[in-house]
């Protein structure tokens, strides 16, 4: 599901507090700017006669605090990422203005000091559920035109690529770590800062000489969704009967840029005029997107740099954007003030579409499948050693019963062949007995005879 919704980007302003340079002037500072905070308004001033007003979205003056300049730039962008859209909270200025104290300042010591990446990770660590949600950190640096990564710096350039279907810009090969804790968040960005090109100048004692991007992965789980079926794309269509786990995937980008200089005052020298032309040129090619964007050009030269590439999506894209342009008070550095203020009245006039995109969950949903079917198996396999065990036992039976039988059939033809020996005995002595019985008859007749003739023979003689 999407929804789409149309967010202009707001640009608040910030100006630093006097260096140690321009309070060591005194009384002959002289100032450009003139704050109207309270009708959101600076007073440029080009000299004595002529000055210009510009409307912000927020004008911050010298006092601000961290704390304010985070609830009012960066929270309410946060807070969208939350809760599934993508943004992005940027810092441009000249060199030496506080975009690296506004965005990066570490703050461990005084947590007052702490800047925005530190305030928007601890805030993000503070509303998402470690147990359905998850955060990841890449940290990447744009230097001379390369990309590199400030958490694994053997790696460089890194690719950037475009999906030409969505627009959306990925790392590949970029270190994606998952952030636990806030102690964590500390570890991270100190190896990021120690990373980091920075270089003493005569503007900044620690200016930096590349764009430091923060991408912050967020991964959150909706409820399941109740649905009766759902469609699983693949090769052959199957349906998954039940619920159906959604995730909001979205992306904060927190980029502070490193500062346009003019080599003339920033006294840079060798490798460092290097540096500087690629710096300038990147914020160019930023500036000449952004003017084109403001005055709804058909062509956005988006292709012109890797800076222009990687915050495709924060410009005209689809990310909640918010933008703190920094400037120094210095009359010193009009001009510079003057383009960075003009700078972010071009960027005030970009719309984005924002949009919300809820996820089928296939990481979670292909577990879960997973989980069914290794529960299905060892079901089946228990099932099949049952069986596997019924038979044995059931071959084991007949076999018994097949010896009984066996037994039964040999024992009763033994009892037949006994019987018959028996029957033969029986006949042999009932045949004896007749013909002893005949035998006697005969003895009898011829004992009868000779009774007969005695007999006959003793009548005679009386
Ligand atoms: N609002 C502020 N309050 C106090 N100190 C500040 C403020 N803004 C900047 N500074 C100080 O000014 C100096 C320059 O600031 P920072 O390094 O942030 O500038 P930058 O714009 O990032 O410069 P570069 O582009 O050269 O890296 C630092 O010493 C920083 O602590």
């Amino acid at each position: 599901m999407c929804f789409s919704d149309l967010c202009r980007v707001r640009v608040a302003l910030r100006i630093r507090p006097k260096n140690a340079d321009e309070l060591a002037q005194g009384a002959d500072f002289d100032t450009c700017v003139e704050l109207q905070a309270e009708c959101k308004k600076l007073k440029l001033k080009k000299n004595n006669w002529a000055s210009e007003s510009y409307q912000f979205d927020e004008i911050f003056g010298e006092n601000s605090s961290q704390k304010r300049i985070y609830e009012v730039v960066a929270k309410p962008v946060v807070e969208s990422v939350l809760e599934g859209y993508n943004g992005t909270v940027m810092a441009y200025g000249q060199t030496g203005t506080g975009k690296t104290y506004t965005v990066g300042q570490l703050g461990k010591e005084d947590p007052s000091e702490r800047g925005i990446m530190v305030r928007a990770l601890e805030h993000i660590l503070s509303s998402m559920s470690l147990e359905t949600d998850s955060m990841a950190v890449s940290y990447l640096q744009l230097y001379l035109e390369s990309v590199q990564d400030l958490l694994a710096p053997e790696k460089t350039n890194i690719p950037i690529v475009e999906d030409s279907k969505t627009g959306e810009v990925s790392l590949p090969g970029a270190a994606i770590v998952e952030i636990k804790d806030l102690e964590h968040v500390f570890q991270l960005l100190q190896i990021g800062e120690t990373n980091r090109h920075a270089a003493d100048t005569k503007m900044n004692t620690e200016s930096s000489r590349s764009h430091a991007i923060l991408i912050i992965h967020l991964q959150r789980s909706l409820k399941m969704k109740e649905e009766n079926t759902v469609s699983i794309p693949s090769d052959a269509e199957h349906t998954l009967p039940g619920d159906l786990p959604l995730v909001l995937k979205s992306k904060l980008l927190i980029v502070d840029l490193a500062g346009s200089e003019r080599i003339d005052k920033s006294g840079s020298e060798g490798h460092m005029i290097e540096e500087a032309k690629f710096i300038n040129l990147s914020l160019s090619s930023l500036g000449k997107c952004i003017n084109a964007l403001a005055e709804n050009s058909s062509h956005i030269p988006t292709r012109d740099s890797k800076l222009t590439r990687m915050l495709r999506d924060s410009f005209g894209g689809t990310a909640r954007t918010s933008l703190v342009v920094t400037i120094g008070p210095s009359a010193r550095h009009y001009s510079e003030t003057s383009s960075t203020v003009l700078f972010g009245q071009r960027a005030m006039k970009i719309v984005n579409t924002i949009r919300l995109k809820e996820e089928v969950d296939y990481e979670t949903l292909y577990k879960k499948v997973e989980d069914e079917v290794d529960h299905l198996t060892s079901d089946m396999e228990r099932q099949q050693k049952l069986r596997q065990r019924e038979k044995m036992q059931l071959e084991k039976r007949l076999k018994v019963s097949e010896a009984f039988l066996h037994d039964l059939k040999m024992t009763s033809t033994m009892q037949i062949e006994n019987l018959e020996k028996e029957k033969h005995q029986f006949e042999y002595a009932i045949k004896r007995l007749m013909q002893e019985l005949e035998e006697k008859e005969g003895q009898n007749n011829v004992l009868s005879e000779k009774i007969v003739h005695l007999e006959t023979s003793l009548n005679e003689k009386k």
